[in-house]
């Protein structure tokens, strides 16, 4: 496949107290969050001054790629500044024909997989002449993904008391569990087999003599629909009525420290522990760890020299280049 740009695909946050509620509004815009949850968001939000640490994190990875990619580098966003839609325009103004799209999600499931493709359908259709973008495959298991993972993991471990004793807790964005269940191709539960064996691997890496568990966080949506669960501070009380004393929390659903890490694990779970008295190490993300960023141009490569089959994976869950259309639906449309 011949590619002429390399797109990063995002999120998108806030970058001062003014684009809280307008980001907030785009995020939410038809999924039925109840207004007093997106209330209590726009405090965390404002709680840092209402700039999200996501679009400097993309700047240093678009940075940090800039050696190592052959392609010009665009960045766009789902819910905010650059938006998709400019970016596309700008790519087609360039006269770009055929970018390859890195999303900052490992894995399958409606939110972090199918609505970034439809990002994509969307953007191009609003620009006249749009290039082709292609979505880079999911890398839930790629060693450059687990790697940083696992070191982050055992440095937290040494800022412990005694590392012996602790148990390791992963966490990932909760998702409805009828999303999870639409996730991977004819609905098969794709975002927490992924998990699993991301947390497994992680674990098997850094630890493996410490027991450990997969948990979630940041859930939204009104109360009656049900949610992965259990959530990370109802776990680290069930740990703590257990007699565990001592825990790493490792977002392993997540490439950066983004705000959902930075509020939902360094205040709110912190905050649990400690009332606990659980001591408490937060594992760092991928971000720009060396081999992270390599893990980007090695799956540049496998797209582009297709011929040559390497394709690095330490799991067993598999994952391709394009996804089939009854891959991780909308659950409402499931
Ligand atoms: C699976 C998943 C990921 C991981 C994959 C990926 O990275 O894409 C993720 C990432 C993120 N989620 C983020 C922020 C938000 N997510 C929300 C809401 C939701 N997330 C969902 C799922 C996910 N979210 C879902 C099912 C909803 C309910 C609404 C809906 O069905 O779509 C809301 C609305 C308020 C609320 O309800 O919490 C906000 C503000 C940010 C940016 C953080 C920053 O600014 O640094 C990031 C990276
Ligand atoms: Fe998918």
């Amino acid at each position: 496949m011949a590619y002429d740009a390399f797109l990063l695909l995002s999120f998108g946050g806030p970058e001062g107290q003014e684009d809280v509620l307008p980001f907030l509004e785009n995020v939410t815009r038809g999924r039925g969050i109840p207004r007093e949850r997106l209330e209590t968001v726009a405090e965390h939000y404002r709680h840092f001054g209402g700039v999200s640490p996501i679009n400097a994190q993309c700047r240093a990875l678009i940075e940090a790629l800039r050696p190592h990619l052959d392609l010009p580098i665009y960045w766009g966003n789902r819910n905010w500044h650059p938006m998709l839609a400019d970016t596309v325009r700008q790519m087609r103004d360039d006269g770009v024909q055929r970018a390859l799209a890195f999303v900052t999600s490992p894995f399958g499931s409606y939110s972090s997989c199918r609505q970034y493709l439809d990002d994509i359908v969307i953007a191009c259709a609003e620009v006249p002449d749009a290039p082709a973008i292609d979505k880079i495959r999911q890398y839930h298991d790629h060693p450059g993904y687990i790697a940083p993972h696992a070191d982050a993991v055992r440095a937290a471990l040494d800022t412990l008391p005694s590392r012996m004793a602790a148990r390791l807790v992963f966490t990932a964005h909760s998702i409805p569990t009828s999303m999870n269940a639409a996730s991977g191709p004819g609905g098969t539960g794709r975002y927490l087999a992924q998990l699993r064996e991301t947390a497994a691997l992680v674990a098997a890496e850094a630890a493996p003599e410490l027991g450990w568990d997969l948990v979630w966080q940041s859930r939204s949506g009104p109360p009656h629909v049900p949610w992965l669960e259990p959530d990370v501070n109802d776990h680290l009380e069930a740990l703590a009525k257990q007699g565990v004393t001592e825990v790493v929390v490792s977002p392993i659903g997540f490439i950066s420290d983004h705000l959902e890490v930075i509020w939902d694990l360094d205040e709110e779970a912190r905050a649990t522990a400690g009332r606990l008295g659980l001591a408490f190490a937060r594992a760092a993300t991928p971000g720009v760890d060396p081999r992270f960023v390599d893990m980007i141009r090695q799956l540049v490569d496998e797209r582009v020299l297709a011929h040559s089959n390497v394709r690095h994976a330490l799991g067993t869950v598999p994952t391709w280049d394009f996804c089939p259309a009854d891959c991780c639906v909308s659950p409402k449309r499931a």
